[in-house]
């Protein structure tokens, strides 16, 4: 089957129950490939993300000469090889549909004495990379692009000098991708970003024993540092967890408890965002998981209002925006969400593809530059067009709980980017849904 005939048909009704454990965290797990192949000594890796964005990650530090072995399914042993002892790949290292693994690498390629060739897929090399470009020239790397956009050609470094960047867009990828070419710069990398963006980066190089200074909005370290293999236990996705947060949600009578999600302040914005809307929503169980908190999160349904979402909540939740409008479709009232405009250069435009698809259903929705209006209220059901975006299929998925009639959805395969065995889970918790 080409990836573009998966489809999923969710028949309208049921209530999400039980106790779920989602797959482990997609940002989690292509660092912990990334560091652990990097560090001096053996990294192991418990409760690793097995979709396909992070498989990329994996095959292509095995074709930079990185053993890798996989004793369990979600089990990884890294034999780091050091900060310099990764080998020139034979042919282009193919990093799919993930903005993650290319933005990072970028950086940490950068810094390499050999030349590496980063490739994706149509939608990856339809999405900026100057921003991550741009910076990393400024560090002395050369690079190659299709005018700021993937294909990469990343040319051998001459010595990358530390440099203090003041990004115009709040981005982990970007942050992170210039704190690993600074790894291999002399001096101090400082990155400053306009709102704090995901942190995982800078806690997890603290945990291979690098120097790194960070507060909300900053990051730093000096370049030479060598990494340590360590231990890591990945908590499962708060981003995945957001589907079933927003489907109990959504629907009174339901309610779920999600095992073990990570709950990194930088990652919670779902939580905010749904509290305000009026969600009964508690931690359990709050520990951690080396560096990061842990937390089960109980949700119970009941009635949602419609909130106006602005940029300060808009980082800490900008992978959950797919679902976040689901949850507004269904609310009492008018939801807007602004300075989301990062949201246009995700795997597909989701402002343009969410609106479209909420209105293809009969929600009244506005598509805004940088977000979007919906009003609440009911939803027929029809059919949607996911454009290729994981987040846009299981969204509209968990929509079809509280639709009228099925919900088709076209394009599914790319859930396997970042969710495997999303409809499965799903089924088990309560959702009539069906692959085709
Ligand atoms: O650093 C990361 O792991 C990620 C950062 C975010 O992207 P931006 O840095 O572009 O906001 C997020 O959307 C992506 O899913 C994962
Ligand atoms: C934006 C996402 O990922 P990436 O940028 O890694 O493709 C995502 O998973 O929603």
């Amino acid at each position: 089957m080409s990836s573009s005939e998966l489809s999923y048909t969710v028949i309208p009704g049921g209530r999400l129950a039980g106790r779920l454990r989602v797959p482990g965290d997609k940002s989690i797990s292509h660092r912990s490939i990334m560091f652990g192949a990097l560090a001096e000594g053996l990294t192991t890796v418990e409760g690793f993300l097995t979709g396909e964005d992070c498989l990329c990650t994996m095959k292509a530090f095995q074709a930079m000469g990185v053993r890798i072995e996989r004793p369990a399914e979600t089990s990884l042993r890294i034999h780091g090889v050091g900060l310099h002892g990764l080998q020139s790949p034979r042919e282009p290292l193919d990093l799919g549909n993930s903005g993650t693994s290319m933005r990072l690498m970028a950086g940490l390629l950068s810094g390499q004495h050999f030349t590496s060739n980063l490739v994706g897929d149509a939608s990856l090399s339809r999405r900026p990379m100057k921003r991550i470009i741009a910076p990393l020239e400024q560090m002395g790397a050369r690079i190659e692009s299709n005018e700021g956009k993937a294909p990469l050609n990343i040319l051998p470094h001459r010595n990358l000098k530390a440099i203090s960047y003041h990004s115009p867009v709040a981005s982990a990828q970007i942050k992170s991708g210039i704190l690993l070419a600074g790894l291999y710069a002399q001096g101090k990398t400082e990155v400053f970003e306009p709102e704090a963006s995901r942190d995982h980066t800078e806690r997890m190089l603290r945990a291979f024993g690098v120097k790194v200074e960070a507060r909300a909005g900053y990051a730093a370290l000096e370049g030479g540092q060598s990494l340590k293999a360590t231990a890591i236990q990945v908590p499962a996705d708060i981003s995945s967890a957001a589907f079933f947060m927003v489907g109990a949600a959504i629907v009174p009578g339901s309610e779920i408890v999600l095992s073990d999600v990570g709950v990194n302040p930088t990652r919670t914005g779902i939580i905010d965002v749904l509290r305000l809307m009026g969600a009964d929503i508690r931690l359990e169980n709050e520990r951690r998981f080396g560096d990061e908190p842990v937390a089960d999160i109980r949700v119970r349904g009941g009635g949602l209002r419609g909130v106006r979402i602005g940029k300060e909540l808009v980082a800490a939740s900008i992978d959950e925006f797919p679902i976040i409008f689901i949850a507004a479709a269904f609310a009492q009232g008018e939801t807007v969400v602004e300075g989301a405009e990062e949201l246009r250069v995700k795997e597909s435009d989701r402002i343009q593809s969410m609106c479209d698809g909420l209105r293809a259903l009969g929600v009244a929705a506005q598509a805004l530059p940088d977000g979007m209006r919906v009003m609440g209220g009911r939803m027929r059901g029809g059919t949607v067009d996911s454009r290729g975006d994981h987040r846009i299929a299981m969204s509209f998925a968990i929509a079809a709980l509280r639709a009228e009639q099925p919900i088709r959805i076209l394009d599914c395969a790319n859930v396997n980017t970042s969710f495997p065995g999303f409809a499965a889970l799903a089924r088990a918790a309560g959702l009539g849904i069906r692959e085709a």
